[in-house]
């Protein structure tokens, strides 16, 4: 087990053309569990291969249990990394899939064997080790490329989509094996993932990646625990990766500066509290004031509330999503409601922004700091 250091980690490809990794500092203790998440090209994957010496560090440092590994090969870094593919070799069974790196390292024999009993047992792989990977389940066959690492005895766990092959149910089952397994032995782990839900349940830390744009400081956006992101955005790309479907965000300006509570005027004339301390900016400062689809109450009485018009319903059973329009707003706002019986397209509706429940958000996207929200322990 390790602890893993980034110190202003950057990557570019084509010789400083290409920049997509600038000025990344993060700190994952030892035992932790952390998950990179972030859209399709933000650059996940290529910091995950960095860690494990897949791919060259173009600046910046990188540290595994104290010990400056920039210029250490993958093998020497003793880390474990587990594929989306699991690329286990065809012609050869599971005890000889998990056995073989251990093998070519010139493991004593014994302790191979120890290891890969070890494997199988934790894993729950026992009575398939003779299999060849052809005879066995997407699942099974994950549990196998895990194994592989497993008998290594990794300081650090690398996962990099190791469950996106799955079908839905799988996944479910995986995830929480894949916790079982990391309260067990308790390794440090780093998992690139695209799927929320993943991220959010498996992890003690996420770390929110952008694609890299011209001028950024950096495209490493928050860490934090999962709720912490959830609740306390610091920005709108954060507010609006985390949680699904997104925040909604409407566009207005300051009309009354405070400290626990700051009243925003749309575009439109809608006056809205907003729960946020804007003493750092002043009345006209340019806004934008986001709610969650679950957080948005449909058909109110009640004030702080905005109105516009039913587009489309989504009705998921449990659940319905109700799309509108609002002329703040290009896309449509979305909000959550467990009954959709009543909700005719067409008609128009007030949806009620309960003020605790508001983010705020500066011109540049950066969040003011909400006064009153849930605590994350
Ligand atoms: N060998 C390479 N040469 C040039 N550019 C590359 C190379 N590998 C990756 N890139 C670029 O680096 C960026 C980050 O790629 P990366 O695969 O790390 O993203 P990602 O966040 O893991 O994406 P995804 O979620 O789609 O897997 C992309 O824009 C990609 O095109």
């Amino acid at each position: 087990m390790a602890e893993v250091k980034l110190v202003n980690i950057s990557k570019s490809y084509d010789q400083g053309k290409n920049w997509v990794i600038k000025d990344v500092n993060l700190n994952i203790p030892n035992g932790q569990f952390v998950a990179f998440v972030g859209p399709s090209g933000c650059g996940k994957s290529t910091l995950l291969r960095m860690v494990c010496g897949l791919e060259e560090i173009s600046s910046g440092e990188m540290f595994i249990a104290g010990e400056r590994v920039n210029d250490m090969p993958p093998n020497e870094r003793r880390v474990g990394m587990v594929f989306q593919s699991y690329a286990l070799y065809p012609h050869m069974s599971v005890i000889e899939n998990m056995a073989f790196g251990l093998k070519l390292a010139k493991a004593d024999k014994a302790l191979v064997n120890e290891r890969v009993q070890e494997a199988a047992r934790i894993l729950q792989l026992e009575a398939l080790l003779d299999r060849k990977p052809k005879a066995m389940s997407g699942g099974q066959r994950q549990r196998v490329a895990i194994g592989r690492s497993i008998v290594q005895h990794p300081r650090v766990f690398l996962f990099d989509e190791p469950l996106s092959n799955l079908d839905v149910a799988l996944r479910v089952q995986m995830r929480q094996e894949l916790s079982r397994l990391h309260t067990r032995l308790k390794t440090t782990s780093i998992y690139v993932t695209h799927d929320q839900v993943e991220a959010m349940t498996l992890a003690d830390q996420i770390v929110v990646l952008s694609p890299l744009q011209p001028g950024a400081k950096t495209n490493l956006e928050q860490v934090g625990k999962p709720l912490e992101l959830y609740h306390y955005p610091a920005n709108m790309f954060v507010a609006g990766f985390i949680g699904s479907p997104k925040m909604n965000f409407f566009d207005g300006f300051i009309e009354k500066i405070d400290k626990e509570e700051t009243i925003v005027k749309l575009t439109t004339g809608e006056v809205l509290r907003a729960n946020a301390n804007t003493e750092r900016a002043k009345a006209g400062d340019r806004v934008v004031l986001g709610i969650r689809p679950e957080d948005a109450l449909a058909e109110t009485d009640e004030g702080n509330a905005v109105e516009g018009k039913v587009e489309a319903l989504e009705r998921l059973g449990a659940e319905s999503f109700i799309y509108m329009s609002h002329d703040t707003i290009r896309e449509h706002f979305i909000v959550r409601v467990e009954d959709s019986r009543h909700r005719a397209e067409g008609t128009k509706m007030k949806i009620e922004l309960p003020v605790q429940l508001c983010h705020l958000f500066d011109a540049d996207g950066k969040a003011f700091r909400r006064t009153r929200a849930p605590e994350v322990d």
